[in-house]
């Protein structure tokens, strides 16, 4: 599903004659295989996010190559890989990164919108999805109007909606109390036993790395270890 060969990345911040290099990623290989959790653990500045973000093509990185579903999306620029995330990829995030003034129907709606699906279908896809996380009845709620555990529901929603082989996830518990927290983790477990969906989670809390099949320890922009979990 997912192979990373030789990632290396760092920022230059600085005016031009006075810039600094910050060596954030080095030499990172792993591969996650499709159907599995895999949870990116690290102590905070350990390059968690950089990665994620190379993932998610929201960064080019500067050497190393990065695969998924069988594609090189390290090659692709920015408009191809914007339409091979609508196709191909869903989001999670800490902070739900719903649009505050849209409902939560016309949330998880919106990948329809920009995949051009017709109003009918949008219709109906999205009520099933919103029932599925069990917020039909809170369609016409703007984010303001619901609790942390239901915002970050209809963000689940929305990455779902366009039905995504994977899920990257950032923090996706760090905004929720704990009890909401395992209903969360739950959901997660059960959408990749179920729906078979695959999930590259970074963390740095140990519920989260707990749900994994897998953990990867970053440190300094390292790999430092690499463990199986059997218990799931
Ligand atoms: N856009 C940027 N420009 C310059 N430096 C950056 C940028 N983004 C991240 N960094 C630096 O890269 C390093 C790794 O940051 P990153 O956010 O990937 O770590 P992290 O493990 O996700 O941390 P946290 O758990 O605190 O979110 C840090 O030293 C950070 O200051």
């Amino acid at each position: 599903m997912i192979t990373i060969k030789k990632l290396s990345h760092d920022f230059v911040i600085g005016k031009k004659g006075r810039q600094t290099i910050i060596p954030v990623l080095r030499d990172i290989s792993f591969s996650v295989e499709k159907g599995e959790i895999v949870t990116i653990v690290g102590r905070s500045g350990s390059g968690k996010s950089t990665l994620l973000n190379l993932v998610s093509g929201f960064i080019h990185p500067k050497e190393g190559e990065i695969w998924i579903s069988g594609e090189k999306v390290s090659d692709m620029n920015e408009a191809k890989f914007a339409d091979f995330r609508i196709h191909n990829l869903g989001f999670i995030f800490q902070s739900f990164q719903l649009i505050p003034s849209m409902t939560a129907f016309q949330n998880v709606e919106l990948p329809l919108i920009l995949k051009g699906i017709n109003e009918g279908d949008r219709r109906k896809q999205t009520e099933e999805m919103l029932k599925k996380v069990g917020l039909l009845d809170y369609q016409d709620h703007y984010p303001g109007e619901l609790s942390g555990g239901q915002q970050q529901r209809v963000s689940i929603a929305r990455a779902l909606i366009i039905n995504p082989p994977l899920i990257l996830a950032d923090e996706p518990t760090g905004s929720l109390d704990s009890e909401t927290e395992e209903e969360l983790l739950q959901f997660i477990k059960e959408l990749n036993r179920d729906m078979g969906i695959t999930f590259l989670i970074i963390t740095h809390d140990d519920k989260v790395a707990e749900i994994g099949d897998r953990t990867i320890e970053l440190r300094d922009g390292r790999i430092v270890e690499e463990v199986r979990l059997l218990c799931n």
